[in-house]
């Protein structure tokens, strides 16, 4: 739905920008109404404007607490276009319909940054700005609304190239911002008043839980989110802080085998894959990915993509772990599993992942976009082209590389997860750990396959591996010295896929 814009409410505390802004509107032939100091700007410039008193019959009183909060201009705004009732009311008591707002808000924040106080703050905390944006915002049907300067660009653009129209998704993404503003300002006045540190995150997300405590049991802890839309808790306690934090990494593993049709099942220790294999059934999965490291396992989220069946509920129910997760379970395997009351058990709803992750670091927040994607490329640099078995492998050990702490290396035979290295401050540290993993539960690394979350800077990985009997490597590649490993692979008969992605997680 299109709208002219024949009137408009301008309210600005800043006034730069308007010089160039104003003169737009007045070309278009747009009736402008102002509150005081912005009045006297624009009528510098020369360029006629109404005084929003006009309208009130009111002054501005109470030292400018009260100027446009009157009915008249409120009308004007949220007075519904559309609705016969609302206009018959609208002309009953003479009010002129508004068509864009624009406001620019009271320093709150500029103000507490430069004084301590009070008086000076309280009065920085704008009422009629944020009503009228709020308002203007709600009724972007009919109504444009400007809440920031930096705006002024984007909506002169729009009014030159359309010759005063505005469509309703430019107004609908207008009000979207308009709301951010207004919910911005709020959670600075709100943190403002209590100034515990990160209190702002508190009032900008809603409901927070209380946990039973966080990392440790002398740290308090807060969970803000909905566990409920994702998961469906069959038994046990309520989920701990590091419970959290290992399901999440769980069902991030889990999801990144979407594709496989073969039964795979995860076990997590501290956020990391300690155990994964992929198999025709799921009994065969959970002892395949147990074998792998039957110590680290103890204690452990165990995650599977199929339904939990009562003989691998049995296999499962001899050891000790905290929380399972499947997106089923047969009702026999359910009252295996349920005979320890605290064990978790979850049905898992969640099979995508949201699209940004966030991590706090000293008093912000990082957010970046979820690594969604294992490779974006499979270059085949080595002395021979991967088997389809080393293939498989290769892609296999490539997703479990993305789910250890960096450095990484994890390497896999048939499906399984053999030797993992992670949280390494050197990538041949990752892979000695990996090694010395096999070797600690007898697994033979002859025809093993080797994935590494960032590339070889030098070429000693690739050697060490080779002499442990590992014959295939995949990794993203990108160091200077990439052509030293490769070199090696050629010389040495062996399989070397280079993805260009990198899959650090510190
Ligand atoms: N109280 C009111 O009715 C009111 N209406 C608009 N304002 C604010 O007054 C400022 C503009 O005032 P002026 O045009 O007088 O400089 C804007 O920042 C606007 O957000 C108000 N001020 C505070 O709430």
């Amino acid at each position: 739905m299109q709208k002219q814009i024949k009137s408009a409410l301008i309210s600005v505390f800043y006034k730069d920008g308007l010089e160039t802004l104003v003169p737009t509107l007045h070309k278009l032939g747009i009736t402008i109404y102002s509150t005081g100091g912005t009045q006297s700007f624009i009528e510098k410039l020369g360029i006629p404007v109404i005084p929003v008193e006009n309208l009130t019959s009111y002054p501005s009183i109470l030292g400018g607490r009260v100027k446009t909060l009157h009915p008249v201009v409120f009308g004007g705004i949220l007075g519904k276009r559309n609705d016969e009732v609302h206009v018959a009311e609208m002309q009953q008591y003479n009010i002129p319909e508004i068509d864009l707002v624009i406001v620019d808000l009271y320093p709150f924040e500029e103000t507490v940054a430069s004084t301590s106080e009070e008086s000076a703050i309280i009065e920085k905390i704008d009422i009629g700005g944020p009503s009228m944006i709020r308002a203007a915002a709600k009724n972007f049907s009919s109504l444009t609304v400007v809440a920031a300067k930096d705006d002024y660009k984007k909506l002169e653009e729009i009014l030159d190239a359309q010759n005063g129209v505005t469509t309703i998704e430019q107004r609908k993404a207008f009000a979207t911002k308009a709301f951010e503003v207004v919910a911005h300002y709020d959670v600075a006045i709100a943190h403002y008043f209590n100034s515990e540190p990160n209190n702002e995150f508190f009032v900008a997300v809603s409901n927070p839980q209380p946990m039973r405590y966080g990392e440790n049991p002398h740290q308090k802890a807060h969970f803000f989110g909905n566990l409920k839309s994702l998961f469906n808790q069959l038994n046990g306690k309520e989920l701990s802080y590091n419970n959290l934090v290992d399901v999440d990494a769980a069902v991030q593993l889990i999801i990144d085998f979407k594709d496989y049709s073969e039964a795979v099942f995860g076990i997590i220790k501290h956020t990391n894959v300690c155990g994964v294999a992929a198999r025709n059934t799921v009994i065969d999965a959970w002892q395949t990915a147990l074998a792998g490291d039957p110590e680290s396992a103890f204690g452990g989220v165990l995650v599977c993509n199929k339904t939990i069946d009562a003989e691998t509920a049995n296999a499962i129910n001899e050891i000790f772990f905290e929380v399972l997760i499947a997106p089923s379970f047969s009702e026999e395997a359910l009252a295996i599993l349920k005979s320890k009351k605290n064990r978790i058990l979850l049905e898992q709803q969640i099979f995508e992942l949201p699209k940004k992750q966030y991590k706090s670091v000293l008093n912000g927040v990082l957010v970046q976009d979820t690594d969604t994607f294992n490779y974006q490329a499979w270059k085949e640099v080595g002395a021979k082209e991967s088997t389809e078995e080393q293939k498989r492998d290769l892609s296999f050990a490539n997703i479990i590389s993305k789910h250890l702490k960096s450095n990484a290396i994890a390497i896999v035979k048939e499906y399984q997860l053999v030797g993992k290295g992670c949280g390494q401050t050197s990538r041949v540290d990752a892979l000695r750990q990996a090694i010395e993993k096999a070797k600690q539960f007898n697994f033979d690394l002859n025809n093993s396959v080797l994935a590494s979350d960032a590339f070889f800077p030098f070429n000693d990985c690739i050697k060490i591996a080779h002499q442990a009997g590992i014959e295939a490597f995949i990794q993203p590649g990108g160091s200077i010295r990439d052509k030293d490993s490769i070199e090696y692979a050629v010389e040495n008969d062996l399989v070397m896929v280079l993805t260009e992605t990198r899959h650090f997680k510190h």
